[in-house]
Formats: structure tokens, sequence, C-alpha cells
């Protein structure tokens, strides 16, 4: 792999795409993309993270770009609607974006809001989809007791599973053996991919189910092997990804040998626009595992502002040493 510093920056082309609903508490998603000798790969560690924590992201997207990836074992991917914090009067049309899906990711535990609105949007959920799978995803915004409480006041719309309920991995422990009596699985997502150890959560008996990401992990090799060392069923995410993140997803996703539940990886169908005029959006509830190359044009139309791009530089910069 060429780790060049000018090489590099010369291979990157930075856009910036819109969002058609708010997520994450932005509006839009900026992303960098390289193209390689395999294809191209995407690197968009979000705005905050820092070098250390950007840099597995980056090892993540070269990887991508340059080697083939593992054999595919599956050559589509089924999918998860993901679904924004939002009011209920704005769900229907959210998920009016995925088709065909038969589960849907609804965040809850969203800074600002309370129970009542996370009750409030599942149970719109469920008027409007009385047949689809729910699971939610607090992004470890519970203590233990209010995830308990809140798990007990969703629990009768049928929930698959509850992604990182709380931050830590001895609140996750402490939750799991509590929710044990009702069966409702516990998901870590943030528990791995931000974790020294993505490994802990599994060893600790702290969840039922690893939500794994390609980039945080470090790829897709990366990823493979913390799923097989886990030895817990995987769900593949993705973190807001355009096309050819995504598609890095669904490679590992057609890759892993067991894949029991519905993945991540929809959430093309919450950006307004992409990087190619056939965005990997589901179809039937899923998404195709091959590759995705960038149209030019629409690298072109989206190219991040000329600042925009020199901080991505800097961020280049900062990153290689850490690789
Ligand atoms: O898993 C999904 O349905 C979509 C991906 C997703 O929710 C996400 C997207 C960006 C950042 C964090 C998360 C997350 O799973 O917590
Ligand atoms: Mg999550």
């Amino acid at each position: 792999m060429d780790l060049a510093y000018e090489r590099l920056a010369d291979r990157m082309h930075v856009v910036s795409l819109p969002l058609a609903t708010r997520f994450r508490g932005v509006e839009s998603r900026e992303v960098a993309l390289f193209p390689g000798a395999a294809g191209w790969g995407e690197w968009s560690p979000f705005l905050e993270y820092e070098p250390e924590e950007a840099a597995r992201w980056l090892r993540a997207a070269l990887e991508d770009a340059d080697l083939e990836r593992p054999a595919l074992l599956r050559t589509t991917v089924p999918v998860n609607a993901t679904l924004p914090a939002v009011a209920p009067s704005a769900v229907a049309g959210v998920l009016a974006r995925y088709d065909g899906c038969r589960t849907v990711k609804v965040k809850v535990a969203e800074r600002g809001q309370v129970l009542e609105d996370d009750v409030a949007r599942v149970a719109e959920v469920r008027a409007l989809l009385p047949d689809v799978r729910i699971r939610v995803d607090a992004n470890g915004g519970w203590g233990v007791d209010e995830a308990e409480t809140a798990v007990r006041a969703l629990e009768h719309f049928d929930l698959e599973y509850v992604e990182q309920p709380c931050a830590s991995v001895p609140e996750l422990a402490e939750l799991r053996s509590r929710l044990r009596r009702l069966a409702i699985p516990i998901a870590a997502d943030e528990s791995v991919r931000k974790a020294s150890d993505p490994l802990l959560v599994a060893r600790a008996g702290a969840a039922d189910v690893l939500v794994v990401k390609a980039q945080p992990l470090g790829g897709v090799r990366a990823a493979l092997a913390i799923v097989a060392e886990a030895g817990l069923p995987a769900v593949v995410s993705s973190a807001l990804d355009s096309s050819v993140g995504l598609s890095m997803g669904a490679a590992l996703a057609g890759a892993l040998p067991s894949l029991p539940y519905d993945c991540g990886l929809g959430t093309g169908a919450l950006l307004a626009a992409d990087v190619t005029p056939s965005p990997l959006v589901p179809v039937g509830g899923s998404i195709s595992a091959d590759r995705v190359a960038p149209d030019p044009a629409l690298l072109a139309a989206h190219a991040a502002a000329p600042e925009r791009v020199a901080h991505w530089r800097e961020r280049l910069a900062a990153c290689l040493p850490h690789l």
C-alpha cells in the first residue's frame, strides 16, 4: 500500500452530500474517496473524530481501494430501514424511502428528547407496519435504570433487540442480566467500534449480538476476524456512508459465514444525493454486494469547498503516523 502523503492527497476526492433527513445532528455528510488498484475506497470518519480513531477508518478505505475483496458467500444483503429520531408525523415519509425492508431500526434516547418521544415514534412505526421487525438504537444514551424503564415501556411493540442501550460494557452486562427474563437481546455497537479492544464486550458476556462496521474496525478483513473470534451473531451496519462506503459494508456482510439479521446498510436512502447515478439503496429490502464506482460528473458536482478539502488533507496528514 502506498502511504506517501502527497500521492494519497492527490488521489483523494472529498465530496459533501446533502441528507434528505437530519441525522446525528447534521444536514450533510462529507466523505473522502480514493481510487485504487482494486476499486474505490471510502474514508468518512465523523468530523469530530481524532486522528488515532480516524486512522482506522483510513486503513479500511485504502485496503478496500487497493486490495481485492474476500470471496462473497451471497450477492445481495437484506437491510433494515433506519429511522432517525424524527417526530411521529415524519415517520411515514422517512419509511417510504426504503423499498421492501422487513426490519426497521428506530433511533431512541436522542439528546433533548424524552422517553415519551421514543414510545410515540416506535408506536407510529408499529401502527404503520404491523408485521416488520423493530429494533431500537440508543447510542449509549441511557443509564441502566433508564434503559430498563425504556425497554419495559417499548417491549409490547415487540423488539428484535436493543442496540447499545448504555455506554459502558459493565452497564450492558448489568442490563443484560436484568433483561434476561424479558428475552430481549442486547446488541453492542459503540462498545465494539470505539473500544480499545473490540472483543471485550463479547468476552464479558455483555451482549447477544455484535454490530460491526467495516471502516471503524479497520477494514473488511479485520472485521471478519473480530466476528470469527467473538463467536456472536453479527449485524453489519454503515456509518451513513456514500454508496462506495456502503458497498464496503456489503462486501463484509457478503463474506460473513452467517448473517442471521438484516443489516444497517440501507442508509443510502437518507441521502438526498450520492456519487453514483444508481445509488446503493434497498430494492425489495436488499442491496447488492458488488463494488460501486463513483461517477466523475457527480464527484465534481458534489465536490467539497476548497477550505473543506484543505481540512481533509490536514486530517490525512495527521492520520498517517497512526496507520
Ligand atoms: O444501523 C443502521 O441502521 C444504520 C447506521 C446507523 O444507525 C448509524 C449511522 C451513523 C452513525 C452511527 C450509527 C449507529 O448505528 O449508531
Ligand atoms: Mg448504533
